[in-house]
Order: C-alpha cells, then structure tokens, then sequence
C-alpha cells in the first residue's frame, strides 16, 4: 500500500476513493481498522471511521490506530479525509486530530484544503464558499450535529487546533506547484503548522497535490487528492464493475438540503415511508415495520426521516441531539439488516451518519470500489450479492435515488 487514508465518515471515505480510483489507483475502503494485512495489491487503503462527531478524545484515538494500521502496511503518505464543508464543532474534531497525526508523523506543513468545486465548494481568501453562498450562509448552518456558522476556516480551524493556523492565498496558488511549496516552507518558517490552502478549479487542486509530493500528511476533501495518484506514477481510469440486479431499497437519514429535495422527487414516481423521530424514540415505529413494507413494495422504496431543520429542532429540544440522532441511526442500521436478510442486493443510502451506521451494522469489513454515480458517490460491491451507494448528505442529481439503481444494476 503506498498511500495511507482515514475517512471520519463512511460517504466521505468512499467520496475519497472515488477520486483515487478514478486517477488510477487500486483502492478498497475498509470499514474501521482491519483486525489483518491489507491484500499486496491495493495501492491506496481508505479507512473509514466513524468521528465526526463523537467526542474528540475518540476521533483522536481511532485515528491513531488507523494510522498505525496504514504505516504498518507501507504507506509513505497518510491522507486525511473530512467534510468539503468542514463539518466540525468549535472543540473539533478536525483538528484535534490532525495534531495527532502531524505529532506521530513529525508533519511541519500540514495542508487543509477541503475545496472540492465540482460540487461547488471553493477555498478563497481563506474562506469557505458552497456554490456562491459563504459556508455559514449555505443550508449547513442547519446541520443537526455540526452547524457551520463561520466561513473563515482559519479562524475556525484555529478554535479547534494547538498550532498556529496559516494561510496560501489564492495568487500563489494560480502560480503552480513550485509556488506553492516555497509558500508552506515560508508558513512554517513563520511558525504556522496547518496551512489553509486557498482552491477555486481543479487545476489549483492538481497543482497543490504536485506540491504536496513529498508531504507525510495532506488533510483535506476528495478535491485535493486529484492530483495525488500521478505522484504514485497512476493515471486515469474507469473501475471495473459488474452489474448487480435484484431489489433496490433507498434509506434516507440526511437532513441536508440536496437530500431533502431528492427525496421530495423520488416520492413522485416510487413508494415512500416517512420515518417520525418521535415515533422511533417512543417505540411506535419499528426497523421490522419499516423493512417489511420496503420489501413488499415496488419500485425503489424510499424510507426516509430526512426533515426540515424546524422539525430537527424541536425534536432535538424534546429528546436531546444525542438521544434522537442515536435512536434515528440505531433504527437504520437495524432496517439495513432485516433488508438485506430479506434479499435486497441494492442499498442507496443517504447522508454520512446514516451510512456509518449502516456499514457497521452490516459487518461489511470492506468495500470495492465501481463507477462514479454523480461526482463525490461511486458504486461499491460489498459481497458477490450485495452492492451499496453511500451518498453524501449534499450530493448528487435530484434523481440520484433512480441513477444509483441504474449504475448499480449496469444500466448507465
Ligand atoms: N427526523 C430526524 N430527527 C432528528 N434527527 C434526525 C432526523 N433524521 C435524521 N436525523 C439525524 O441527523 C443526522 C444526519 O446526519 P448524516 O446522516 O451525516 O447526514 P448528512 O450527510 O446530510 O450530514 C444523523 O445523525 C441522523 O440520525
Ligand atoms: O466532502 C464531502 O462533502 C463528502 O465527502 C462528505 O464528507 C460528506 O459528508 P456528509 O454530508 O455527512 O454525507
């Protein structure tokens, strides 16, 4: 394994290794830490965690491990994957962790750059934009578990880290690898450990992976990893995929704007069973329900318990945010179960949280990475029967539910 990855949610990760894959590298992404060596072959191993919003003595120590697993296995570069919206609270955990990994990799130039602007989100003046609204302008001030309210990720970073926090500004940026380097060498020289690195097109994100060559850790989101398989001598490619057919079931837990509005459309054309926070925490809602009535009914079944932020609210002011994200996870996790106990083959989930706690009910110690769905969500065969997408909160096309059955059943 030459590059080592940890993802601290399970879209992200498998966001990751789309990228890598699609540059070229043979990557599998492995749920948690793997208990025994990686296969030779694997060129770029993501681990998938699940901390992004447990506590951040947790995500610092998962993280660890993980990196421990990855070094062990002959990694010369370690990337971590967070959110291309920097989904964090003021105490972490991006960077709690990324002082845990610097300190163990004796890292000095650390880049922090979660611009990913196929999807819209670009680093500029060290602040963060999603399409043409400031991070805390964009429908993430809502998030149920980490409600971005400041754009400046300096600023923000800062809150969260030990270090100092510096900054490569655009300019430098334009002005290409060599450009870049000197800049992190003069950020450090001024004392300043993780350097927020300003994004805007593609080009600036090869430019600044040409320039992290050499670096043992680069943080950011997928964006920044485009230029990095060309650094392990890879070069672009389409995954191989076999088509999987057989019962598709969509599972929605990702209160997110895009989310939400690709639910409102899957309801026009395929069942759907809205899942009531309430109903779940007081037990008048069962996992057993909710998968017998997707697998009687047609079409791709959409259950979901995606909802507007009022909702969120105040059901988190009856039940505590803990108890009700808890409940809603736990829920899922068992409806992924009985589903797949039941036959189904195709599994589209939505939303970070919700997919983690999916994979890891399913057991699933690793995946395989196909074709991209929309950019930031591949398709993943977990087993010879059974094949998932795992679609971040606010990606993907507003029929994202009906391409994903199609990529996954070979159609598209
Ligand atoms: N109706 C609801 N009430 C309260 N919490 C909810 C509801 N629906 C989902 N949640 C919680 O909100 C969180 C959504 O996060 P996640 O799945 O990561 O979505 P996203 O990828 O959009 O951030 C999860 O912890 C989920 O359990
Ligand atoms: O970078 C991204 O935006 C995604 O890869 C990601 O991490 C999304 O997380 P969720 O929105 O919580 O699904």
């Amino acid at each position: 394994m030459k590059l080592g990855c940890i993802g601290d949610d399970f879209t992200g990760s498998s966001d990751l290794a789309n990228t890598l894959a699609k540059g070229g590298m043979r990557v599998t992404q492995y749920t948690g830490v793997p208990s025994g060596p990686a296969s030779v072959d694997v060129e770029a191993g993501v681990v998938a965690l699940k901390s992004r919003s447990v506590p951040v003595a947790q995500a610092v120590e998962q993280s660890l491990v993980a990196l421990d697993w990855l070094l062990a296995q002959g990694c010369t570069q370690i990337f971590f994957k967070y959110c291309s919206t920097f989904d964090s609270t003021p105490e972490g955990n991006i960077g709690p962790v990324m002082d845990a990994l610097a300190a163990r990799l004796n890292a000095t130039r650390v880049i922090a750059c979660p611009a990913f602007p196929t999807t819209g989100r670009s680093v500029y003046q060290g602040h963060l934009f999603v399409q043409d609204q400031l991070l805390s302008d964009s429908g993430m001030r809502h998030h149920p578990l980490t409600p971005m309210t400041d754009p400046d990720l300096r600023r923000w970073l800062g809150l969260q880290t030990q270090h100092a926090v510096g900054h490569v500004t655009a300019p430098t940026v334009f002005a290409g690898a060599d450009a870049i380097s000197a800049e992190l060498d003069a950020q450090h020289a001024l004392g300043n450990t993780h350097i927020i690195v300003d994004a805007i097109r593609n080009e600036d994100l090869i430019a600044i992976g040409k320039a992290a060559a050499d670096l043992p850790l680069i943080t950011g989101g997928s964006g920044v990893a485009l230029g990095l398989p060309a650094n392990f001598d890879c070069s672009p490619s389409r995954p191989d995929w076999t088509s999987q057919d057989g019962k598709c079931v969509a599972l929605s837990g990702s209160c997110s704007v895009a989310t939400r509005e690709q639910v409102t459309r899957h309801k026009e054309k395929h069942p759907s069973l809205e899942i009531i926070a309430a109903n779940v925490i007081e037990g008048r809602q069962t996992a057993q329900d909710i998968a017998s009535w997707a697998l009687q009914a047609d079409g791709i079944p959409l259950a979901y318990s995606s909802a507007d932020p009022e909702v969120i609210k105040s059901v988190q002011n009856e039940y505590g945010l803990e108890q009700s994200s808890q409940a809603i996870e736990t829920l899922f996790s068992d409806v992924a179960a009985l589903l797949v106990a039941g036959g189904v083959t195709r599994l589209l989930t939505a939303g970070g949280e919700t997919s983690g706690a999916v994979v890891e009910g399913l057991k699933l110690a690793q995946l395989e990475i196909g074709p991209e769905i929309d950019p930031g969500v591949p398709a993943l065969r977990a087993s010879k029967d059974l094949t998932l997408a795992l679609k971040s909160g606010n990606f993907g096309a507003l029929d994202f539910f009906e391409k994903a059955a199609g990529v996954l059943g070979g159609s598209v």
